[in-house]
């Protein structure tokens, strides 16, 4: 079983996804951390070095390779990994996937001004509530193409979606 979580930064894909991972006995699969370790440096090294179109070319090979290994996984991917290079279809066609939808209020909250997002680098917290606005109305179409949308998901919510699956 291939279970990808999607959503915005700041939704608990990569906290939610080691639980659930844990929980179901699957192993646990962090994008971010992937394209980390394939790269050897931070996300934010590889933004700024190399840009984010590079960014996303690692994002979606790495993406590719994991859909099509017979390996079962929780996938925490990254907040933009659907949303380029038809990822969100890669997804669909592999796996059962989870949109946690948060409200930017609460995402807001939860990312304070030290994120390590690049993406979301900004001089005051009026440009950084535009940023995460526009994103999630860009990419918010794309997220809920995913099979199951939860609201302020927990684990218990996560865990009920996929026995309701099976
Ligand atoms: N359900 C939750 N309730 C409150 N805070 C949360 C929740 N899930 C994650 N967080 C916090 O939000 C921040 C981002 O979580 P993270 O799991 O890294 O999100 P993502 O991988 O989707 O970007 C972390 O500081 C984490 O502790
Ligand atoms: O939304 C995005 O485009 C990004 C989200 C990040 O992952 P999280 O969603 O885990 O924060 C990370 O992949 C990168 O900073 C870009
Ligand atoms: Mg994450």
């Amino acid at each position: 079983m291939k279970i990808y979580l999607i959503g915005m930064p700041g939704s608990g894909k990569t906290t939610l996804g080691r639980q659930l991972a844990e929980e179901l006995l699957l192993l646990f699969v962090d994008l971010d951390k992937e394209i980390e370790r394939q790269e050897g440096k931070s996300i934010s090294q590889i933004f700024a070095e190399q840009g984010e179109d590079y960014f996303r070319q690692v994002e979606s090979r790495l993406l590719t390779e994991w859909a099509s290994s017979t390996k079962g996984f929780v996938m925490a991917t990254g907040g933009g990994a659907p949303c380029f290079y038809n990822g969100m279809d890669t997804i669909l066609k592999t796996g059962f996937s989870i949109f946690l939808d948060v409200p930017v209020s609460e995402l807001l909250a939860r990312l304070d001004r030290k994120t390590d997002r690049p993406l979301l680098h900004a001089a005051d917290a009026a440009e950084r509530r535009e940023k995460i606005t526009t994103m999630s109305h860009v990419r918010q179409p794309i997220y809920a193409t995913a099979n199951v949308t939860i609201h302020n998901a927990d684990l218990p919510a996560l865990l009920k979606a996929i026995h309701l699956k099976n």
